[in-house]
């Protein structure tokens, strides 16, 4: 006879995503709200009062709001089945049953809510037996919604805890070596990594993503400086370093291009507990506050900012490809990515040193120069730290 099974219930999950049939619901965002309800058997986590026969609701809360931050869906009846899917990946979890609110939705008069339900059952057998620990292979945020679009691959993620720890090797490495790249670690003086809204105290996976930074028109320095503190202020991303600004030779569609205004470029290393896309929203945000204008592709603009590598992740969306997809054959890049990452790799591609070599001396950009006072821009990581703790 099959029992009825026990039940883990989270209700009132908020976050922002940008789901919607509307241009203005794409572009804006609003607020969504999802509750679920996991039907499991609890009895053998009652029993020996230990978490790895459970499932931690902590972590699946921190899934669902990895899946409504990220690939934009255009009915909540599409977020729903997303959400069930990632929460059904657990191998404990038999049955959910999901609730997606979206209190802001356009509706013409007025009203308190509109929600769709659903339930879905795992391909599992009802009463086989409940696997080991229940828990076992979970799925980070990131891979969550990436599941949902079935199309990004990956290596390990980095739980905060191992990110500490790579973090505070990489301190060491540094004060055996030069002194000037140990200042680009004050690995203790960043801010936490959170997660905004009412799932703030669940622990949310957390992922090391490399952003690079270029700007060629007005105050090239000024506006660098700015967009590391506003990444810097935003909740859920923390810069771990930034490297110094290189001058650069524009290049555009037609090669390199000295009539064009130069460019200032560096790299941020962050850790984010943002799911891709919505690290990509937060970029594009910082880019438009900046006046960005996207005239024409290679085209000189006062922010440029690029995502270009996300957790070792590999990704081919609309929107979003990682690692980017020509980071290997800009020395603008790889150049201060190596300088605050000497032993990194970008995915697919190998060592970052090994592809500064490849690129050979006649193909760099002779010209590019270090700038021997980036101190503004760690300044700027850390004061947007600070605001960002201010919060
Ligand atoms: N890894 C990525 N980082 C940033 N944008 C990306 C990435 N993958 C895809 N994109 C998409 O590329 C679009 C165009 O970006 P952008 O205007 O910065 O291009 P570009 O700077 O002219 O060229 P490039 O991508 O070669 O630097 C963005 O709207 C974004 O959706
Ligand atoms: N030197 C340099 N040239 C570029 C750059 C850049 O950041 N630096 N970015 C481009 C488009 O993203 C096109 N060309």
């Amino acid at each position: 006879m099959t029992r009825s099974l026990d039940r883990i219930t989270i209700t009132g999950l908020q976050a922002r995503g940008h789901h919607g049939v509307f241009d203005f619901e794409r572009r804006d965002g609003q607020t969504f709200i999802a509750d679920v309800d996991l039907e499991l058997d609890l009895s053998a986590a009652a029993a020996s009062d230990e978490l790895e026969r459970t499932v931690h609701y902590g972590e699946v809360a921190g899934d669902v709001v990895a899946v409504i931050e990220g690939e934009p869906h255009d009915l909540i009846e599409t977020l729903a089945e997303r959400i069930a899917a990632v929460v059904l990946a657990r191998p404990a979890v038999q049955r959910v049953t999901v609730t997606v609110h979206k209190p802001e939705a356009p509706i013409a008069v007025p009203f308190r809510d509109v929600s769709v339900t659903i339930t879905r059952a795992a391909r599992r057998p009802a009463d086989a037996p409940a696997p080991g620990p229940a828990d076992a292979p979970t799925l980070s945020p990131a891979e969550t919604s990436a599941q949902a679009s079935a199309e990004m691959t990956r290596s390990a993620p980095e739980s905060a805890e191992s990110q500490q720890k790579v973090s505070s090797r990489r301190a060491g490495g540094a004060d055996a070596g030069a002194h000037a790249v140990a200042a680009l670690y004050p690995v203790a003086a960043s801010g936490p990594v959170a997660a905004s809204g009412p799932v703030a105290a669940s622990r949310r996976e957390t992922v090391r993503a490399v952003i690079a930074l270029g700007a060629n028109l007005g105050d090239r320095r000024a506006t660098l400086e700015q967009a590391v503190r506003d990444l810097a202020a935003t909740p859920g991303i923390r810069v771990d370093a930034v490297s110094t600004l290189i001058d650069s030779v524009a290049i555009t569609l037609e090669g390199r291009d000295e009539t064009v205004p130069g460019y200032l470029n560096g790299v941020a290393l962050v850790t984010t507990s943002l799911a891709a896309p919505s690290l990509l929203d937060v970029m594009n945000a910082i880019e438009d506050a900046h006046g960005r204008v996207r005239a024409e592709r290679w085209g000189s603009r006062t922010l440029d900012l690029d995502l270009i590598d996300y957790g070792g992740r590999t990704l081919e969306s609309e929107r979003l490809t990682l690692p980017h997809p020509r980071a290997h054959e800009r020395d603008f890049v790889l150049e201060p990515w190596f300088e605050v990452e000497p032993d990194a790799t970008l995915p697919g591609r190998g060592a970052v040193r090994d592809l500064i070599a490849a690129l050979g001396r006649s193909q760099r950009l002779g010209d590019s120069q270090r700038l021997d006072d980036s101190q503004p821009l760690d300044a700027a990581r850390r004061e947007g730290a600070r605001r960002e703790g201010a919060q």
